[in-house]
């Protein structure tokens, strides 16, 4: 009996993504016939009407006009992550193609690195780090002194899948947590985490001793945080972002940082990615960064393509997709 055609599924590059994903390669092919963006530019008369589907892993393939126009049949585009900033919604819905992301696969382990961060700068782990491996250094340090967690006020801006999982882990630490969300979530309130709903951003930057970015990029959070609420925030307190880099005015956060106004930043995430190597925020003592590590682990790897298959799969079979990103 002849094997049945599987769908094609157009993926970047072996070596990027599937290099990453070699563990994944037979749950893909399972499941599709793969082709690199290599082989589809080099025989795109062929290949144009067989591509159905796309998977972009880390912002790649760039889904363009002149690609949607080249690929008559496609009809999902599936981006590996939560953020779907680097999409043109409108212009993918425009060529009648759904999309998706991974929600559900990242909110863990991005939640995770989010309070690794609070917790590194909290305690100066980074510093110390340098402390206890520098040959220059006297080695005990009994004056290097952090910040209590437990009892602390943790503000989390955004209160989606990955805001919630972060309420939830501060809760352990016994942490007092405000939250402000576009809307009030009364279900999380009353359920595990007993967060206070703060309506006005201003009133929880004021109070809280750690701040936590969890918010989507969007028009309406770009540059969200800036010079005037960075000086609400107390002298003492922390700036966390594991969202994306210009929900900050950056430069504004450098002088923050230069002159007082908080006391530290911890950043997974800033823009460009990585910043350009004489960047201030880079010379600064009171800042921890990290290379946009959020869902990079192992198991939320194979998880996000495991997302990601189940909304194409569902999508090439014309059935609602757990995770569909709508443009509005
Ligand atoms: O940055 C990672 C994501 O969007 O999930």
């Amino acid at each position: 009996m002849e094997e049945p055609e599987l769908p094609v599924l157009l993926v970047d590059e072996v070596g990027g993504l599937l290099g990453v994903l070699e563990a994944h390669l037979p749950f893909l092919k399972k499941h599709f016939h793969l082709i690199t963006m290599k082989e589809f530019l080099e025989n795109k008369a062929c290949l144009s009407i067989k591509v159905e589907a796309i998977y972009m892993w880390w912002h790649r393939p760039v889904i363009d006009h002149e690609l949607l126009k080249s690929l008559p049949n496609l009809k999902v585009v599936a981006s590996s992550g939560v953020g779907v900033d680097h999409l043109d919604l409108k212009l993918i819905a425009g060529f009648g193609v759904r999309m998706a992301n991974t929600p559900h696969a990242v909110c863990s382990s991005t939640a995770d690195i989010g309070v690794a961060l609070l917790l590194a700068a909290a305690r100066r782990l980074v510093e110390g780090c340098q402390v206890a491996t520098s040959p220059d250094t006297e080695y005990f340090p009994c004056n290097m002194l952090g910040d209590d967690v437990t009892g602390a006020t943790l503000g989390i801006i955004g209160m989606g899948s990955i805001g919630y999982k972060i309420a939830l882990r501060a809760r352990a630490f016994e942490m007092k947590i405000l939250y402000h969300n576009r809307n009030r979530r009364k279900e999380d309130e009353e359920l595990a985490v007993s967060a206070c709903y703060c309506g006005k951003i201003e009133d929880l930057l004021q109070q809280s001793d750690f701040v936590m970015l969890a918010v989507s990029l969007t028009p309406q959070t770009y540059k969200l945080i800036g010079k005037k609420e960075l000086e609400l925030m107390k002298p003492t307190a922390t700036l966390i972002n594991i969202s994306r880099g210009s929900v900050v005015d950056q430069d504004a956060l450098v002088e923050a940082l230069q002159t007082g106004v908080i006391k530290g930043t911890a950043l997974d995430v800033t823009y460009p990615e990585p910043l350009p190597r004489d960047h201030p925020l880079l010379k600064l003592r009171n800042v921890i960064l990290t290379p946009h590590l959020g869902s990079r682990t192992h198991k939320t790897t194979y998880m996000i393509t495991e997302e990601a298959v189940e909304n194409i799969l569902a999508a090439l079979h014309g059935l609602p997709m757990p995770s569909e990103v709508f443009s509005d």
